[in-house]
């Protein structure tokens, strides 16, 4: 196409100058035959046609395109299904679509709930934000390296081989997003909730949310509520026994304050953590059926994976850990992926703002980056004596947890 019009454009333009020379030196000698001059008009006015039809074609042809890699730039990061869609990215993070991909990472499943105190936990449809900053980040800033356009096009969509189960509040979008930096390691962005709230859509449905992948690169995905929802083990071991599981476990005692810090970021009324913690503030009785603490007794959500899973397919990250050591437990991590060790101490560096380490390069950039402001929240201060109560509360559950996994996290 391009040829074609530039060749007719020089035409018209080379005679339309040789016309006006014509013109201009024989202006007084003698007058320009009419039929010259529409000639020349004639071909200027081609001219202008072609070459107005070409960027008109030129433009239009560029949109699809751009929307296409859009779209599969989207697939690839947040998981959603976009290609025959035509829903746009921004409409779909914005307003959230039936029964699809949640940007929350908090959602407390039946196994343990209570009607009553759950309510206060009740996220499902409020807390689309959790984990914006992240998700958001990677539509932001495309990556545009020759490496990822690559990956982006060719490989197909896998079912995950291994995902990271939970527990909510320990540090499981910390996890994504370090392992993310592994070439070996492609993993989608949001949450997909596919064994606790998403299980009808089906298999197909859940492989679609997934990125593509290239021979020996591992898809991974992470949803925190899968630990604590009953029915997931078996659901998870029916798509593939071979499922490596990651559990990122913190202090059950903060664990329960930043949940409900969490709540209370978009529930301000919602009664103080004091007066939720006890069934009976007298008695000292902990009130079990709040999620908040329910989450925490990992002894107990163990025993249902145990069902399904050897020890040896579950790895526990310590979110204590992954805090002051990132790189010492993604050394862990990938020996257990069975990855090389690329992630290490040099893709860390100690943000003193934040408190908290961040990436020197995040995936698919070449600037550093913390998680966002959703993570790392200041704690409200809680009565010293109830988070004593908590602790002798947590101790046995937490020995017997420390015995399952032969691992003594230090809570106590
Ligand atoms: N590097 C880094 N940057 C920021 N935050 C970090 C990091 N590593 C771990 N953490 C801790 O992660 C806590 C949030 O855990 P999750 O990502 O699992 O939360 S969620 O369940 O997905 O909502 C979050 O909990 P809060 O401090 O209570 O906000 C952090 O303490």
């Amino acid at each position: 196409m391009t040829l074609p019009v530039c060749l007719v454009g020089l035409w018209c333009v080379q005679t339309g100058l040789m016309e006006y020379s014509l013109i201009s030196h024989n202006r007084y000698a003698r007058s320009f035959s009419p039929v010259k001059k529409k000639l020349v008009l004639l071909g200027i006015m081609l001219f202008l046609w072609v070459y107005m039809a070409y960027s008109c074609v030129g433009y239009c042809s560029t949109m699809p395109s751009m929307m296409v890699d859009y779209r599969a730039k989207e697939t690839q990061t947040a998981g959603k299904r976009t290609d025959n869609s035509g829903v746009d990215l921004m409409s779909k993070l914005l307003f959230k679509p039936q029964g699809w991909v949640d940007l929350e990472t908090d959602y407390d499943e039946p196994p343990i709930r209570t009607a009553s105190r759950d309510l206060l936990n009740d996220e499902v449809e409020i807390d689309r934000t959790e984990d914006w900053d992240e998700i958001r980040g990677e539509h932001k800033s495309p990556d545009q390296s020759p490496m990822s356009s690559f990956s982006n096009g060719s490989g197909s969509k896998k079912l995950p081989q291994a995902i990271i189960i939970g527990v909510k509040k320990g540090g499981t979008r910390a996890l994504l997003e370090f392992l993310r930096v592994h070439p070996d390691i492609r993993a989608v962005g949001a949450e997909p909730h596919f064994f606790d709230r998403n299980y009808d859509n089906g298999l197909d449905w859940y492989r679609d949310l997934m990125p593509k992948t290239l021979e020996g690169q591992i898809t991974m995905e992470k949803t925190p509520s899968y630990f604590v929802t009953r029915e997931a083990p078996a659901r998870i071991s029916a798509m593939s026994r071979d499922t490596k599981l990651i559990v990122v476990v913190r202090d059950p005692v903060t664990r329960a304050i930043s949940d409900y810090t969490q709540t209370l970021s978009k529930k301000p009324d919602i009664p103080t953590f004091e007066s939720l913690t006890f069934r009976n503030r007298t008695t000292g009785l902990i009130d079990t059926s709040w999620s908040a603490i329910q989450i925490g007794i990992y002894a107990k959500h163990l025993e249902n994976w145990l069902q399904y899973f050897p020890m040896s397919q579950i790895l526990f990250v310590s979110g204590e850990r992954l805090i002051s050591d990132p790189a010492g437990e993604l050394g862990r991590v990938q020996d257990f992926l069975g990855l090389k060790r690329i992630i290490t101490d040099k893709h860390f560096y100690f943000n003193q703002t934040k408190g908290f380490p961040c990436l020197k390069k995040a995936e698919g950039s070449s600037k550093p980056h913390c998680l966002g402001k959703t993570k790392g929240r200041t704690h409200p201060n809680i009565n010293p004596e109830v988070v004593q109560r908590l602790r002798d509360f947590y101790r046995p559950f937490n020995m017997k947890f420390y015995q399952m996994t032969g691992h003594n996290f230090g809570w106590d």
